[in-house]
């Protein structure tokens, strides 16, 4: 598949990891929703799991550069987010679907993919071909030039996942995506996860360990804004046993790091 390479990818970069968090700490209302964390990503597909209230949200805000963190440091793409560093650079090389995302109901699919392509600053030259390519990729073909109020909950998802690729970005941010999509389009979701994740840095956010075991090459557990554990789907799937609750070697694994940590904290 050709993909055009912009002027950063072929510079050589400077820094270790892609995504580089040291005693991070990020504040969602009054409360330290992530407190203390350590956490290095690069390319690939790195699912983010843990039990509700555990920071993934508050940590992908960080990430998407629409909260600032209150203490620690964050570099993106070797960019310090935690100083004075105007963010606008990252931003163009950054995709985020959040939880809940806004929209104009009387878009189109096309236009608010455009309109997003813009905010991001993309040469207008590239905008055309860039949307539809993004639109073909999420499956939204035949939806392009209907309106967002139109949509099916899944295909709003899908419309929201084109906004997050439109800019072929070094960095993904996936919060939930998953979430009404029917299995079919989930199949075809992990599939596209994967194609992403040879060439960019992908943090999926999702309750369905699942996912994370077929379309993620490592796994991110947080959990009282803490990193719990990280390691690949592989490792994950081998810490679990019979004694653990989980349908799956995988939640099984999931079950067990959390029981232990849960276990360490009390003690
Ligand atoms: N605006 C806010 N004011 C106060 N507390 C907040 C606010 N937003 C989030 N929190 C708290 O911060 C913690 C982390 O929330 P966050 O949404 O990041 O977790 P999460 O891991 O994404 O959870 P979920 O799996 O439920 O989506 C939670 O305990 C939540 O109650």
């Amino acid at each position: 598949m050709m993909r055009a390479v912009s002027a950063a990818e072929i510079a050589p970069t400077t820094y270790p990891w892609t995504v580089h968090a040291e005693n991070l700490v990020v504040r969602a209302g009054r409360h330290l929703a992530v407190n203390g964390l350590d956490l290095a990503l690069g390319t690939g597909v790195h699912g983010l799991l843990g039990p509700n209230g555990a920071g993934k949200t508050t940590l992908m805000r960080a990430l998407a550069t629409v909260v600032k963190p209150a203490g620690g440091r964050l570099t993106l793409l070797g960019d310090d987010l935690t100083g004075r560093a105007d963010p606008r650079r990252v931003r163009r090389s950054l995709g985020y679907l959040p939880q809940h995302f806004g929209f104009y109901p009387r878009f189109t699919v096309r236009e608010f993919v455009e309109y997003m392509a813009w905010l991001k600053e993309m040469p207008s030259a590239v905008v055309p071909g860039a949307v539809q390519r993004a639109i073909e990729r999420v499956g939204l073909t035949d939806r392009a030039d209907s309106r967002m109020k139109t949509l099916s909950g899944g295909m709003l998802r899908r419309a929201g996942i084109a906004q997050a690729l439109v800019n072929d970005p070094q960095v993904l941010l996936l919060d939930e995506p998953t979430v009404g999509l029917d299995p079919e389009q989930r199949m075809g979701f992990r599939d596209l996860l994967r194609e992403l994740g040879m060439d960019s840095c992908v943090l999926v956010s999702t309750h369905l360990v699942e996912d994370v075991a077929v379309a993620c090459t490592d796994v991110v557990l947080l959990h009282e804004g803490r990193l719990v554990w990280q390691g690949s789907t592989a490792e994950l799937a081998r810490q679990g046993g019979a004694g653990n609750a989980g349908d799956s070697a995988t939640e099984r694994g999931y079950s067990a790091l959390l029981h232990a940590y849960r276990g360490q904290v009390a003690g």
